[in-house]
């Protein structure tokens, strides 16, 4: 069931998108976990767009980088779950201050990011399940929303057709999943490395779980390894007992994630492969199922870091330095 004010705010962030004079870019900033919802959304566009380009950024990279193209036909799509990323809040005013349109997500309503932004989405926060109100599920409407005001692109049909499944599609993958999440706990809670490995619209979750699962909620070191890259440089580290968790997506990119898993499962005993089809993606709308399998793959891996942390005695809430130290 989709509540009034979500929509409502989505309705409005597009209305404003649709009566722009012109869209260009769609820039998506941000930091962290945050910043990480945004690649598969930049992937979209870049396979759906042919008149507007996407550009996921950092938001200290943003402002560092200063993009020639920020403009009056721009629109930014910034998101913070505290609202508080100074970065990100920095990042829009930098936006509007150039012309841009900008929209913000937060899960803070008065947050400053929402202050610094012409529209905000306030999302759902229920980690390890998955609706069209949570953040990923609500900058695929926001993405496919504006293809289709800008290009008529019909696409978002699917994308809302797929999001109604989801939920159910995240709970069935978590309990089918169930004993490989605790074998996967007792073998590696004494790892002091594990690797993620994925690519296209994965490669964001992927990333996501080496620095916000494994490096910050763990200290268990860890890269996120581009499987197209591996080849390049990072399969010399792969050995016998080198743990690597890996997702095979569906879509265009499979082959790109199935060449790496042949050679990786050859020479390392310590893969996980997590495989879109058999976490259900498919019955998700073909056309949508690349750009929606990111959100089943996060809640999902959100289930294992869990019961990975409950094995190291490690709660996935200790930092030391991040919100403690100036930093
Ligand atoms: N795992 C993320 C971090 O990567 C991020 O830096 C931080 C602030 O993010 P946000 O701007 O979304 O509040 O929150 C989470 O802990």
């Amino acid at each position: 069931m989709l509540t009034e004010t979500i929509t409502t705010q989505i309705t409005n962030a597009l209305k404003a998108v649709a009566d722009c004079g012109t869209v260009t870019d769609i820039f998506y900033v941000a930091c962290g976990g945050s910043y990480a919802l945004m690649l598969p959304n930049q992937y979209a566009v870049e396979r759906e767009s042919s008149s507007i380009a996407g550009q996921a950024l950092n938001a200290a990279e943003f402002k560092a980088r200063a993009p020639k193209r920020l403009g009056k036909g721009s629109v930014v799509i910034l998101c913070s779950h505290s609202g508080t990323t100074p970065e990100t809040v920095e990042a829009a005013k930098i936006a509007r201050a150039a012309g841009a349109l900008t929209i913000s997500l937060t899960h803070v309503p008065g947050s400053p990011l929402d202050e610094a932004s012409e529209h905000t989405i306030n999302y759902t926060h229920a980690p390890m399940s998955m609706s069209a109100e949570h953040s990923p599920a609500v900058l695929a409407r926001l993405t496919f929303g504006i293809l289709a005001a800008r290009e008529g692109s019909k696409l978002v049909v699917d994308i809302d057709a797929g999001l109604a499944k989801i939920g159910g599609i995240v709970d069935k993958a978590i309990a089918d999943q169930k004993e490989a999440i605790a074998a996967y706990a007792e073998a590696h809670k004494r790892e002091p490395v594990i690797y993620t490995m994925a690519s296209g619209a994965n490669y964001g979750p992927a990333y996501s779980y080496a620095i916000c699962i494994y490096q910050e909620m763990q200290w268990i070191h860890s890269a996120c390894i581009h499987a197209g890259e591996y080849f390049h440089g990072p399969f010399e580290i792969t050995d016998f007992d080198v743990p690597f968790v890996q997702l095979v997506g569906v879509g265009a990119s499979r082959s790109v994630d199935e060449r790496a898993l042949a050679f990786a499962q050859k020479y390392s005993q310590r893969m996980t492969v997590l495989d879109a089809k058999a976490l259900g993606v498919d019955e998700m709308p073909a056309s949508v199922a690349e750009y929606l399998q990111p959100l089943v793959f996060s809640s999902v891996l959100r289930a294992y870091a869990d019961k990975l942390a409950d094995a190291k005695g490690h709660p996935l809430s200790v930092r030391r330095y991040m919100w403690k130290m100036e930093y």
